[in-house]
């Protein structure tokens, strides 16, 4: 695909997009297409056509009428894409983009691209979660062939604005040191002075005053629970660490008391360890999440590991997964993907010192910080391994002892997985199924893999029982469900 660049805006036109092979011998194809914007699709823009090629348009509204700036495109693509920057026939749900940077249409107007990250801030609360719901029932019927009614849930206390609830935040590096973010599909910088989309805590450091030169990425975790920050810093490709700790130690010294500060050097190749060099505080944060159920755990997270990214997100999904696998004392219950032990925890509560709760999580830092987060429950064992080769061992040797990855003699009464975005895939759905759970109890955070999964779980003869999609990436177009399967 080739990317276009907008001559009608000088500096846009300076901005090579990420992926860009030039315009040179493309003369025929348009720069600003006049286009009326059809379906919102998966990925966050809406599906539009020009000359009976589909355009897939972002910052549009279904129904509107835009001026689209062509930002990919090539003669012999199946799609192009395009971004509003001028709106000809508004949406009555149309409002002014919350945050100013993302928004296209002034971003554009300014000769600048938009941040990405935010293309649903342009749209009024109600009516994004209207048109995740479409997205999700359209996908799963277009991938799985299955008709799902869902409703789309948002978290309590969420701002109409869609903003303040990310705790976990990574910026990009400019070659001068200041914080940035990269616009949509592209290498191009943003110098960014704020993070609306972060949670009050994080704009309070002050991050975008200090001098980052040398670094190429920041990520910053902010605790729901009001814990100090933590920073990492990763240095960029041939940067001198002998000067760029020094240097972070005294810039950071900046930030308010008790805020941690990590530099994590990459390994040489992609699966070595990063180095961890602590310039203060400490390498890890602590979450407090309490349940519906009236239990409360604390948990702490190394360095990067996963979390949930919105404040609310880990008690809201404890409560939706307690529900649908609704753990009895005695039960066997798997925990795939499992992380830190977030759901693990609640579920060893609601089986019991007789039942069992098998943690299972791939990255060996999440899985030490499992190991901590559930010391002391005796009725919890975590296993650190990648999903479908744990599931495949407990196919195979069900009566070793769980320590020797087999399932001690017992059988599995419920499944939660809660995969990445990919999705488990065909070989750990298939295992899953083999088990012969009564319930399983799906997490996801992309309908297209969820869709392709429902769809062989339903060939194997599950159902889904109950699907509820959760609004816990407000203005963006991610969203977040939990469905109970059970045996058709
Ligand atoms: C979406 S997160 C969910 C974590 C946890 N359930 C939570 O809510 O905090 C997915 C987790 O799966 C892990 N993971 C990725 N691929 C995996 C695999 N093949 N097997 C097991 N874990 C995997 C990731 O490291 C990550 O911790």
């Amino acid at each position: 695909m080739t990317t276009i660049r907008d001559t009608s805006n000088v500096d846009v036109a300076r901005q090579p997009v990420h992926g860009a092979s030039g315009t040179a011998g493309l003369p025929e194809i348009p720069q600003i297409l006049e286009l009326e914007a059809g379906p919102m699709a998966h990925g966050g823009h809406c599906v539009a056509r020009h000359e009976g090629r589909v355009v897939f348009v972002r910052h549009a509204i279904p129904g509107e009428v835009v001026r689209a700036v062509v930002t990919e495109a090539g003669e012999g693509a199946r799609f192009w894409r395009a971004d509003a920057v001028e709106v000809l026939h508004g949406s009555e749900f149309r409002r002014t983009h919350q945050w100013k940077l993302a928004d296209s249409l002034r971003a554009h107007a300014a000769g600048r691209l938009p941040v990405g990250g935010a293309e649903y801030g342009h749209i009024v609360l109600p009516h994004q979660r209207r048109l995740k719901a479409q997205v999700f029932r359209d996908t799963v019927a277009r991938i799985a062939g299955l008709q799902l009614e869902v409703h789309v849930t948002g978290a309590p206390g969420d701002d109409p604005s869609g903003l303040h609830w990310r705790t976990r935040n990574a910026f990009a590096v400019t070659p001068t040191g200041r914080l940035a973010m990269h616009a949509h599909r592209s290498t191009v910088l943003v110098p960014v002075r704020n993070m609306p989309l972060g949670v009050p805590g994080l704009d309070a450091l002050k991050l975008w005053e200090l001098d980052f030169t040398g670094l190429s990425r920041v990520d910053v975790a902010t605790p729901a629970s009001g814990e100090p920050a933590l920073v990492l810093l990763t240095p960029a490709d041939g940067a001198d660490l002998s000067q760029l700790g020094g240097r972070m130690h005294r810039q950071t010294s900046r930030l308010p008391d008790g805020t941690s500060v990590s530099l994590i050097v990459p390994g040489e190749n992609p699966n070595d360890r990063p180095e961890v060099h602590r310039l203060r505080g400490r390498t890890w944060t602590q979450e407090t999440v309490a349940g519906a159920r009236g239990s409360e755990h604390a948990f702490r997270i190394t360095g990067d590991g996963f979390w949930q990214v919105h404040r609310s997100a880990p008690s809201m999904l404890v409560d939706a997964v307690l529900a649908a696998a609704d753990p009895q004392p005695g039960q066997v219950i798997a925990d795939l993907y499992a992380g830190a032990g977030l759901f693990s925890a609640f579920l060893a509560d609601g089986v019991g010192t007789e039942g069992l709760v098998l943690s299972v999580e791939a990255a060996p830092g999440a899985s030490r910080d499992a190991r901590r987060n559930l010391h002391g429950v005796t009725q919890a064992a975590v296993l650190n391994g990648m999903a479908d080769r744990v599931l495949s061992g407990w196919l195979s040797k069900p009566d070793e002892p769980v320590a020797d990855c087999g399932l001690g003699g017992r059988s599995i009464d419920t499944v939660v997985l809660d995969p990445p975005r990919a999705g488990a895939g065909k070989a750990a759905v298939e295992r899953i199924h083999r088990l012969d759970p009564e319930r399983i109890v799906y997490v996801s955070c992309d309908p297209a893999s969820f869709a392709r999964d429902l769809g062989l779980l339903s060939q194997a003869g599950w159902a889904a029982a109950k699907v509820d999609v959760y609004d816990l990436y407000p203005d963006t177009h991610h969203m977040e469900s939990v469905a109970l399967l059970t045996k058709s």
